[in-house]
């Protein structure tokens, strides 16, 4: 095949490409070019994700992924959004896509308007000292990031590609010169809390109006119509950021970095920068190293997530009621705790119960988390691989057997649990008892992408140009997400 016949066959290229950011008009963007890469090697393509536009595998050769997501051939126009955001609690008005854009818009077969972004795709006006890049391990530790938190449904963006690009970056935090890469993002949305913000300091109502009609036509479509919209929205999105809250405490996923410019206007999940999986129940563990005061350590996460909620009522004021988001973020603190509840009973291998003795079993099991070092997510995958409805007759069979009973079982706390626990299972039917194993092994994956796991596949990667660790962790994921 020629040259012209790949490019103009390519179904990348060829797909429906929406124009609903274009549209608004340019106070929001800045049209900028993709640049020029030495090399495109593809690492990764997310074919779990072609479905949904309507593609098939087998219709989309690999060639097709570098010209469409490395080359970048035929799209136009690519948008740097602009947007602004509180960083680490200081209001910083120099950000905007400074290393990637708005590749395009395209609606799924779900009829969902999906983004596909790019990150590390070269310079913008908003790039300031950087270098517009991403390092190859921030492309695959995203890629990761995304693939596990879907597979423990958590509400997250996903990667679509990601392209090798030869480079040689220069960062304080990786031994350098460090390889590079530019990664598709495809989610949601890429509208920010820090999109209106930067709309409130520029004082443009006129311009959050706009924004947050398209935002509540495209996301929010069922509120369209409602007299009292703009209302409703915020109290939506308030409940929509205290479920992904619970999902992230739940998975024991810590984000790293929850400035409002990382902060999606639809509740989604994404930027997988410096985060990581708690190894064990540590409140205070903080994933990013130069989060000195550990203001986005574990346990923060829903806090900051209301805060940064109030942050935006100071962005929405000009159309929103402040009375009406005072009242809409109650919604944050009813979802928060009803779903994280919710979530760790499902990781307990219960639904359903009574929520006062549910509460009970769920503080006893993290005072016992807390206490001692097991692993968090090696608990319930431990509880998933042992469970036995012998465990309803008595209370010494739980965990029989297994490592954590054999360290802890003489301790207070794990008596405590075992006892709550029992208590619990003793309520259940015979076929609600049946229901615990399925229940525990849909929400216990079995793998969790711990940063020694990460490590290692990188390893592989680094030292001796292997990739099969990585696509083999990545086929454990998907078939652990494939079984649910
Ligand atoms: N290497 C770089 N070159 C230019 N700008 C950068 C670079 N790294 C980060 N930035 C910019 O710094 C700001 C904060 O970066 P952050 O890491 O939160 O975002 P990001 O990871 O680049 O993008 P996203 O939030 O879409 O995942 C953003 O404005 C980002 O574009
Ligand atoms: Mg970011």
């Amino acid at each position: 095949m020629n040259l012209a016949d790949t490019t103009t066959h390519n179904p990348f290229i060829s797909l429906i490409y929406e124009t609903a950011i274009e549209s608004l008009g340019h106070e929001y963007y800045d049209v900028v070019n993709a640049a020029e890469f030495p090399q495109h090697i593809l690492r990764w393509r997310n074919d779990d994700l072609l479905p949904t536009l309507g593609l098939t595998p087998q219709q989309v050769t690999n060639e097709h992924f570098v010209r469409a997501f490395g080359k970048f051939e035929q799209r136009q126009p690519l948008l740097a959004l602009r947007y602004h955001g509180y960083q680490f609690g200081e209001y910083n008005p120099m950000l905007g896509d400074g290393r990637g854009f708005l590749y395009g818009q395209v609606r799924g077969l779900d009829n969902k308007l999906y983004d596909f972004g790019t990150k590390g795709s070269g310079k913008t006006p908003y790039s300031r000292g950087g270098d517009g890049m991403l390092t190859l391990k921030g492309g695959v530790r995203e890629v990761l990031a995304a693939e596990m938190l879907n597979c423990m449904r958590v509400n997250t963006s996903r990667c679509l590609s990601m392209v090798e690009t030869g480079m040689s970056l220069w960062r304080g935090d990786e031994p350098s010169p460090t390889r590079s890469c530019v990664i598709i993002r495809m989610s949601q949305s890429h509208i920010r809390f820090g999109t209106f913000e930067r709309l409130n300091y520029l004082k443009r109502s006129d311009l959050t109006r706009r924004l947050l009609d398209h935002v509540i036509a495209t996301y929010y479509s069922h509120l369209q119509g409602e007299e009292d919209k703009y209302t409703f929205f915020y109290a939506e999105l308030s409940k929509r950021v205290g479920k992904l809250a619970a999902q992230w405490m739940a998975a024991g996923f810590c984000h790293a970095v929850l400035n409002t410019d990382n902060m999606s206007i639809t509740g989604e999940s994404f930027d997988y920068g410096p985060y990581a999986f708690i190894p064990n129940y540590d409140p205070h563990f903080t994933a990013a190293y130069f989060d000195y005061n550990g203001r986005y350590c574990y346990i923060n996460q829903p806090r900051i997530c209301r805060f940064n909620l109030e942050l935006l009522q100071k962005a929405l004021k000009d159309v929103i009621p402040q009375t009406d988001m005072e009242k809409g973020i109650k919604n944050f603190d009813q979802e928060y705790k009803l779903e994280y509840q919710n979530l760790m009973l499902k990781k307990l291998g219960i639904e359903r119960i009574n929520t006062f003795k549910g509460e009970e079993l769920l503080q006893s099991t993290l005072s016992f988390l807390k206490y001692y070092p097991v692993s968090y997510h090696g608990f319930f995958a431990d509880l998933a691989s042992t469970f036995s409805s012998k465990w309803q007759n008595n209370e010494e069979n739980i965990l029989k057997g297994s490592e954590i009973k054999n360290c802890f079982g003489t301790t207070e706390l794990f008596i405590n649990w075992s006892r709550y626990y029992h208590q619990i299972l003793t309520d259940l039917s015979p076929n609600q008892l049946e229901n615990v194993a399925k229940v525990l092994s849909e929400n216990n994956p079995r793998t969790v992408i711990l940063r020694p796991v990460i490590e290692s596949v990188w390893k592989s990667i680094i030292e001796e140009d292997n990739w099969q660790p990585f696509y083999d962790l990545l086929h454990s994921i998907s078939e652990l997400t494939a079984e649910k």
